[in-house]
Formats: structure tokens, sequence, C-alpha cells
């Protein structure tokens, strides 16, 4: 569930060498175990590890002699010549050549090659051992040429670490990447392949014990898990009353689907009282659940919550959100999610407006792209650094949406959300999700508990809806309907 960057990777490393003194060579010889162990379960008749000149191409190396000692007809592909490998790469390349493992050197087709004579015998695995954590530029050349060449065979592909060309701390991908089957990461999951793109390019990722001893802190961003919120959420006795639960206060606008979706999800969330305020309010159709309040004025109206919900649904009012904000927090109300136009008045191209108390934004990667003044092609392409860019300049919670949900905050954490699915690729679904961080927040969770937890419950509710009803017929209140049932997961995997 620990997701660490290349330095973080480096320092564990440069640890274990040194302070526990478990020599480099050794660590590569486990990794190689285990990604032979995995090249193993896709029961191939031969394999072709692709080398590159560091330590991700020793790991190969290290690998094929495995393979060759499991009956595996293997042969390696390096990108360099082995006679000018360094340190720990050259060493795991006499290991491998002791032991009688067969290489050539890369030369344009010879992948295509190597794989369609071994076909001949039965499947065939590709292992990407070309780079790992320590890529730092853009794929030219040769690299680029064995990417493409790798990606157009028909073969399970096991890349060691990450798939080549995938940046292991950001996720980007350095113009091309290796397509692979399986990943097999080295001590933790590099964050790089728990977000977009990089995870589009990981397929299954396992995770190795190879004896590198993890320094865990705050600093360590990891997959968001019902664990973290162990004690916070969930429980109720027979003591508690609806008082114990909080109020959230739901600003209306002029549209009022919006809202009420926001509404209807934040009292399955468990909040104690949904209260509707603002203009539109009076005039809506409410649930029998819902109270509402016959103020105008959206202040006035929570002053008795304990959390808001501002942005679904209110089109051309944003623009009072951020007085409205001013105001609440005079009343004592500093704390709720901030969602769709209302974002602009917390960033626009940019241009921040820092926001006080407990408060998450909930932007899409458009909205994102407004608020930070980027495209949203850069903003999909670096999605950790977009969202830890807005939670640091607005000093609240940033949960960027979008398939592996990102939520910073502004001291530098940072969890990524494993649930959900293209079941919530429709209109509606973020109003689901603002109401349920909403009353997360009214029930006492603070802003980065709130944001992990209503991104976790309001994924698994998406993908629920799209089991019972299909991908493309769950709409967002199916995903209301399904909270229930995402909350029984939660549950579940607490026990
Ligand atoms: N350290 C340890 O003890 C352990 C390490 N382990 C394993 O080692 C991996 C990290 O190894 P690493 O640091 O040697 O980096 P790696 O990814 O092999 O790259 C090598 C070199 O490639 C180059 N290069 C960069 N970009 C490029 C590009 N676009 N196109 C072409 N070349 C490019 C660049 O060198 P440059 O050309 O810039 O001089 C870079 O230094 C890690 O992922 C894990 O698998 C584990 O098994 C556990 C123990
Ligand atoms: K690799």
């Amino acid at each position: 569930m620990y997701l660490v960057t290349s330095e973080q990777m480096r320092s564990f490393d440069h640890d274990t060498i040194e302070t526990y003194q478990v020599p480099a060579i050794v660590l590569m010889d486990h990794a190689g175990r285990a990604v032979a162990d995995a090249v193993l379960s896709h029961l191939p008749k031969a394999a072709v590890v692709v080398c590159g000149k560091g330590n991700n191409g020793a790991d190969g190396w290290l690998c094929a002699r495995w393979l060759k000692r499991a009956g595996i007809a293997v042969s390696v592909v390096t990108l360099v010549d082995p006679a000018t490998l360094q340190a720990d790469a050259r060493l795991a390349h006499s290991i491998a050549d002791a032991a009688g493992v067969r290489w050539q050197l890369y030369e344009p087709g010879v992948v295509r090659e190597t794989v369609a004579l071994a076909q001949a015998t039965g499947k065939v695995a590709i292992v990407d051992a070309i780079l790992g954590t320590g890529v730092s530029r853009p794929l030219t050349g040769e690299f680029a040429l064995v990417v493409d060449e790798i990606n157009q065979v028909q073969a399970a592909v096991v890349a060691i670490d990450v798939p080549t060309g995938v940046n292991a701390s950001t996720g980007e991908v350095h113009g091309r990447a290796v397509q692979a089957t399986t990943t097999v990461a080295m001590a933790a999951e590099k964050l790089g392949t728990a977000v977009t793109p990089g995870a589009l390019y990981a397929g299954q990722v396992r995770v190795a014990d190879i004896g590198i001893e993890m320094r865990l802190d705050d600093a360590i961003a990891m997959y968001t898990h019902p664990a973290l919120f162990r004690g916070q959420y969930g429980d109720r006795d027979e003591l508690t009353h609806k008082g114990s639960f909080g109020r959230v206060g739901i600003a209306v606008g002029t549209m009022i689907g919006a809202a009420r979706l926001a509404a209807l999800a934040a009292a399955k969330a468990g909040v104690g009282m949904v209260v509707v305020g603002g203009e539109g309010a009076k005039g809506g159709e409410w649930a029998p659940d819902i109270v509402v309040r016959s103020q105008t004025d959206v202040p006035a109206a929570f002053a008795d919550c304990q959390a808001v919900v501002i942005g679904p649904g209110l089109g051309d009012r944003a623009h009072r959100a951020q007085a409205w904000l001013r105001q609440l927090a005079d009343c004592g109300v500093r704390r709720g999610a901030i969602d769709a136009d209302a974002l602009a008045f917390v960033a626009q191209d940019g241009r921040f407006t820092p926001v006080a108390g407990e408060y998450v934004l909930t932007p899409h990667p458009k909205e994102a792209a407004r608020m930070l003044g980027w495209d949203v092609s850069a903003v999909q392409a670096r999605r950790i650094e977009a969202a830890r860019e807005i939670a640091m300049r607005s000093g609240a919670v940033a949960l960027l949406k979008g398939y592996r949900t990102i939520i910073a905050t502004p001291d530098g954490r940072l969890r990524v959300n494993p649930t959900g699915d293209a079941s919530l690729a429709v209109a509606g679904t973020g109003d689901v999700l603002a109401g349920v961080v909403g009353s997360l927040l009214a029930q006492g969770l603070d802003a980065f508990a709130a944001a992990s937890l209503g991104a976790w419950l309001h994924g698994r509710a998406g993908e629920l809806a799209g089991q019972a009803l299909t991908r493309v017929s769950a709409t967002a209140s199916d995903v209301v309907h399904e909270l229930p049932n995402a909350l029984k997961a939660y549950l579940q995997s607490l026990r």
C-alpha cells in the first residue's frame, strides 16, 4: 500500500547497503529471482530478457539465470556492450554469462526476430529490464526503437520495477513506454505506476520483498485503504444521536439537480442532518430527509452547520463563494467541500486566494487546469504536481478527480485512490463526491481523511453501480444508491 519515489528508493537502497551491510548484488539477485517467478507464472516455454546499462539491467541478467535454472529457453538482448558495463551490472552479467546464459547485442528488429523464433517452441515472455528508477529523459534512438518493438510483438511482458519510459516518481511517460502485462516492483510500488498515465502501462503490479529496509513516515505516499480510518468512521453505538454526526449545509443555486445529488449522497454517507439553503433551496423538490432552510443567504442558513458543500449546481451564483467562506468563518464554520464553479473563486489562471480551515477542493482535470493556468494535457501528464500545486497554493486539501484520484495536502502528503472505474464517467458523479466529502467533514474527519475516504467510498459505489447495471447504464443516482453497499465493503475490510 506504500508508494515510493525514485529518490526515496535510492535512499532506502543506500541505507540497506551501507547501514545494514547487505551487498547490492544480493538485493539484485532477490529481484532477479522474484521477476523470474512472475515470468514463470505466465507458463512460457521461452523468455527474452531485454537489458539496459544500469541496475535495472543487472536485475534482468540475474533473472535470466534463474529462468535458465527453471528450464526456460532464455536469451538476453542487451542495449549496451557488456564489456562497457560498470559495477554491479558488470558483475550481474558475469554471473549470467558463467551460467551459460546466451546473449546478443541489440540491433533494430532483433527482439521481433528472437521472439518469432522462440514462438515456434511455444509461449514466449519478454522481460523489460531496460530502465527502472533511473530514467531521466525522453527515450530516443535504440531505446525508442526497442520499446516500440516490445509493444508490437504478441507476448506477455514482465517489467522490472517500472515499465521502461514511465517516470517512477511522477507517472509521466518519457515519450513512449513499455506496455507491460505485469510489473514486479522492488520493495514497494513506485508512485509512478499508481497514478496515470504510468498506471496504464504497468498492467498488474506485484510487490517483491527483496530485503530492502524502508523508513516509513509521513513523507511516504500510499493507496487509500479503509484501515487508515479505523475508529474514525463507521462505528455507532446505542448512545449516539443525530447530533453526534454533525450537520452539513449544501448551498443551492440555479441548477437544483446537482445540489439534490450532493444532498442525498451526504445523507447516505451518514451525516446527522443535511440542510439545504440558498436561493434555489425553497423552490426545489427535496427528499423528506433533507431539511430546507428558508434563508436565501447561505452563511445565515448554515451558521449552525459543522461543514458546507459549495459548488454543485451554483452556476452563476458561484461568484459569491469567496464572501460566503469569509462570513461562514466568522460564524465558526471552517470546513467543507468546494467544487465546480466555486473553484474559480479559490484560483484562476494561477492566481490563488488561500482558504483557511479544513477545506477540500475537488477539481476535475479541466477545473484544475483553469485554476493553475495550465493546459488540461499538462494536468493529465503531471497529475501529482498539479494536485500538489493546488494544495500548496490554496492551503486546502486538493482532490484531483479522474482514474486513480490523487489527494494532496498543503504540507506534501499524498494518497492515491485505488477504487473507481468508468462507471463514474457520467455527469453528476462529482456532485455525489462533494456531498460525501462534506458529510464526512461534518462528522468530524479532518480534510485529508474526508477527501481520501470520500474518494474511496465514491469509487467503490461507482464500481458496484457498474457491476449491477453495466458501466454504460450506471448514472450518478445509481452511485448514490450504491453508497450503503460501498460502506458495507468498507466495514468488511476493517474486520
Ligand atoms: N541500487 C540498488 O542497489 C538496487 C537497484 N535495483 C534496481 O535498479 C534500478 C535502478 O537502477 P539505476 O539507478 O542504475 O537506473 P536504471 O533505471 O537502470 O537506469 C540506468 C541508466 O540509464 C540511463 N538513462 C536514463 N534515461 C535514459 C534514457 N531515456 N535513454 C537511455 N538511457 C537512459 C542513465 O544513465 P546515463 O545515460 O544518464 O548516464 C541511468 O543511470 C531499479 O529500478 C531496480 O530495478 C533493485 O533491484 C534493488 C537494488
Ligand atoms: K523496466
